[in-house]
């Protein structure tokens, strides 16, 4: 692009994301001018189908349903893939970089499932690709770990990273609403799809897992490394066992660094009501990273809709006309470190356990001799007497997942132990 030429703007798909990148490219087109140095310029917009009604007028002539020739037009700068979906997004973005032109994508999934290969593709055509809506939406969180933390040491980043989850786990803690009928009102508002899947199961937010790690580490990361558990099963006995420990159930994203190796999962936690995540309400996000010399830090803010994920994208498109305009590139993937993910079963973590036992002499003895039997040291203890049994609050120190996960399998088979009623990962505060 030379210095007093127009930024030329192809964007694929119109839908709740691509409607607003248009709407912001017409209404900002002055003050992006002015910030850009050039003028940016829609020159099309690719959608499936031509009569479809959309939530912004596009102007005449720009419209086609032909995404892969708009990407091919050699007089396109930079491509904006908000299709979503591994295909045709991953052809049409590895076709606009090798015909020379930058990307801004917001496809979480398709960069947790193949993200090298766009790499490559961006490095050896020497264009830009930039993702920041990917995760978290309007949250400024790839571009900190990328850039502002690029001296520091992460060693860990734990994110509230999808909304609908959120949505559903608030409205069970502050309402006393069942899984089911919370789900039914995040569908309502229109927070949840119609088929939850990728969100409730937590697949949204393992692909986002998988590349705040990437960044967080400098390694490749990708979806199949994530351990993931989603919501489904939190119930309602969960979520008032979080209360009566002071404590709140959260879908957390959790990438930490152990040693040289890297530990990525996504699953419901019970975290203090003290950790600045529990606060985080409604279908917000918040992302949470530890650094050797920063600390904590905490970014906050609205993770979905439209508007706010198109504001994140026009930032990215901001960046990658100044860096064009600049005759650079903004930096690539940092792969360096290239370190190993560890499974699950030796992830440290805790584990909260609330189980109904026969009240009599010797059974807190028994179940406390079950977690020294794995080498689980225990934290706290609850007893809640009732008529003929009583329910036991156990609540361990740090160990492995197995020998978590063991334990509980153990106190299942116990003669003494009438039913588990809830087991659930404690995560978000010091050991
Ligand atoms: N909606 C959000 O809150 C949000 C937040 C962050 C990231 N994202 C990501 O942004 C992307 C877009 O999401 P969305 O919510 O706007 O989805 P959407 O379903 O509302 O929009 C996608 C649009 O692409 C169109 N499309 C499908 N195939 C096409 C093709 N071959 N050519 C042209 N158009 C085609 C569809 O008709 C649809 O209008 C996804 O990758 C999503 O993960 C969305
Ligand atoms: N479905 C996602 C949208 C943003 O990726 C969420 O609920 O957060
Ligand atoms: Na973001």
């Amino acid at each position: 692009m030379e210095s007093d030429k127009a930024l030329r703007v192809a964007v694929l798909g119109c839908g709740s994301v691509g409607s607003q990148v248009v709407r912001l490219l017409d209404e900002q087109a002055a003050d992006l001018e002015a910030r850009v140095g050039a003028p940016v310029e829609l020159v099309g917009v690719a959608v499936r189908r031509l009569d479809a009604p959309r939530e912004v007028e596009v102007p005449e002539g720009l419209l086609t349903t032909d995404a892969l020739a708009l990407v091919s037009r050699d007089d396109v700068d930079v491509v904006v893939e908000v299709i979503g979906g591994i295909e045709p997004a991953r052809t049409l973005i590895l076709a606009a970089l090798e015909n020379g032109a930058s990307v801004v994508t917001a496809n979480k999934a398709l960069l947790a499932e193949d993200g090298p290969t766009l790499f490559e593709a961006a490095e050896k055509h020497g264009r830009d690709l930039y993702y920041e809506a990917a995760v978290a939406g309007a949250i400024p969180i790839l571009r900190p770990l990328r850039e502002s933390l690029a001296g520091d040491k992460v060693t860990r980043v734990l994110g509230i990273v999808n909304g609908t989850t959120n949505f559903i786990l608030d409205k069970m803690d502050t309402a006393g609403s069942g899984f089911a009928e919370a789900l039914e009102e995040a569908q309502e508002l229109g927070y949840a799809e119609a088929d939850p899947t990728a969100d409730v199961e937590g697949f949204d937010a393992a692909a986002k897992a998988a590349i705040l790690a990437s960044l967080a580490f400098h390694s490749r990361v990708t979806a199949s490394d994530v351990h993931r558990e989603g919501i489904s099963e939190v119930t309602a006995a969960d979520v008032q066992s979080a209360k009566d420990m002071g404590a709140v159930v959260k879908l957390l994203a959790i990438c930490e660094l152990k040693d040289d190796a890297v530990a990525v999962r996504v699953h419901p936690a019970m975290i203090p009501r003290s950790h600045p995540l529990a606060s985080v309400r409604e279908a917000y996000n918040a992302v949470f990273v530890e650094s050797e010399a920063a600390g904590q830090l905490m970014f906050y803010g609205p993770g979905a809709g439209g508007s706010p994920t198109a504001s994140a994208v026009l930032g990215d498109l901001v960046t990658v006309a100044r860096n064009a305009r600049a005759g650079t590139r903004g930096v690539g993937e940092s792969a360096y470190a290239d370190r190993a993910v560890l499974p699950m079963g030796e992830t440290r973590t805790r584990y909260h356990v609330a189980i109904d036992v026969d009240d009599r002499a010797g059974v807190l003895a028994q179940v406390a001799l079950a977690f020294a039997e794995h080498d689980v040291s225990i934290q706290t203890v609850r007893q809640e007497g009732r008529d003929l049994d009583a329910q036991l609050v156990v609540v361990s120190h740090e160990a492995t997942d197995a020998q978590l996960s063991a334990t509980v399998e153990h106190l299942r088979g116990m003669e003494i132990v009438r039913e588990v009623t809830s087991v659930m990962r404690v995560e978000g505060e010091a050991e």
